[in-house]
């Protein structure tokens, strides 16, 4: 245990240690009492704790030794073709297990990396097993999902975590671990963290690891994300200094502290949205930076990049001025 990273360490075990989603937790409580679990789909953002959710399920409805034979779990490192559903799948649903007990739970975890024809074919084998044997899709994108097997799920949505909700679990850890940190430090996770309650408990682990005490400057550093301080150094850079100047400007800070331009524009975004510029300006701002950030996302290179993003609030400046 000592070893493990602390996302497994503190996967909540049972489902009363889940944070958030109360409505869905409580929806689920009462499929196991009434023995009626139907096939279920669970999407939403990364860390959000669907796994860890199916997971507790599983291990209140088997016993350790149940669960070697009634769960099949399979995940991104598995095959994701009709292979798959062929072989493993049909062969896991259709053989005899010693434990008569109850039916069988199979977990396509990522279940969006799924062919359509593995999804297809899965259509069949939900049918033809339903006396025996529940499915459990796991994804990010609902999208992704034919609607066939779509609509022979019940659906749950995990939406991102809030802040209150992820600052108790992240204290039990920091307790647990008696980790130094000030309650800065606190907030300057949950906020990189973004709903996400793996990256939180990751960026903690990371700075802990790093420094003694645990600092926002800390935390920034340990992921390279832009500080705060950074970031009104850019903003002042961008709104005051000449082409030629900022662009050197904002290049060397960039490859000092190392920064992505992607993080550079998360940060930037909140300030477009709290300075006071008049309306055309934000709105130039805000279209050419959902470019540049679509840009990149497709793999453009940061330097053209930046010299647009630095272009853009020359521009907006000019119309200001003009
Ligand atoms: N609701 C939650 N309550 C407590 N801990 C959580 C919760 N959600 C996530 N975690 C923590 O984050 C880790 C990852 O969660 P989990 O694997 O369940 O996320 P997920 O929603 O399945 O993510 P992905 O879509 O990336 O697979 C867990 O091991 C746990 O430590």
């Amino acid at each position: 245990m000592a070893n493990l990273p602390w996302i497994e360490k503190y996967r909540p075990a049972t489902l009363d240690e889940l944070v958030s989603h109360k409505d869905i937790i409580d929806t689920i409580r009462r499929y196991i009492s009434l023995g009626e679990l139907p096939h279920l789909l669970f999407y939403g953002p990364a860390g959000t704790g669907k796994t860890s959710t199916i997971l507790a399920l599983a291990k209140q409805m088997y016993t350790p030794t149940e669960m070697r034979g009634c769960v099949l779990e399979l995940n991104a490192s598995d095959d994701r073709g009709i292979g798959i559903v062929r072989d493993e799948i049909q062969t896991f649903v259709s053989t005899q297990t010693l434990h008569k007990k109850g039916i069988k739970l199979i977990i396509l975890d990522e279940a969006d990396a799924m062919t359509n024809d593995a999804q297809n074919a899965l259509r069949r084998i939900i049918e033809q097993y339903t006396a025996t044997a529940r499915f459990c899709f796991i994804c990010n994108y609902l999208s992704k999902i034919i609607p066939a097997v779509q609509s022979r799920c019940t659906r749950f949505r995990f939406g991102p975590l809030s802040n209150e909700q992820m600052m108790p679990r992240l204290e039990h850890v920091i307790e647990k671990e008696q980790v130094q940190i000030e309650p800065e430090g606190k907030k300057a996770i949950l906020q990189l963290a973004n709903g996400d309650m793996r990256r939180a408990l990751n960026i903690l682990q990371s700075s802990h690891m790093a420094s003694g005490l645990v600092t926002e400057t800390s935390v920034y550093e340990c992921v390279g994300h832009p500080s705060k301080n950074d970031i009104k150094t850019m903003i002042n850079v961008l709104l005051n200094e000449n082409f030629t100047v900022a662009s050197q400007r904002l290049s060397a800070l960039k490859t000092i502290k190392g920064y992505a331009l992607a993080d550079i524009l998360t940060e930037l975004h909140r300030y477009v949205h709290r300075i006071d510029f008049p309306r055309d300006i934000r709105i130039h701002l805000l279209i050419k930076m959902a470019d540049i950030e679509n840009r990149l996302a497709n793999g453009a290179t940061e330097k053209l990049q930046l010299s647009a993003l630095i272009s853009a609030f020359q521009k907006a400046r000019q119309v200001e001025s003009s």
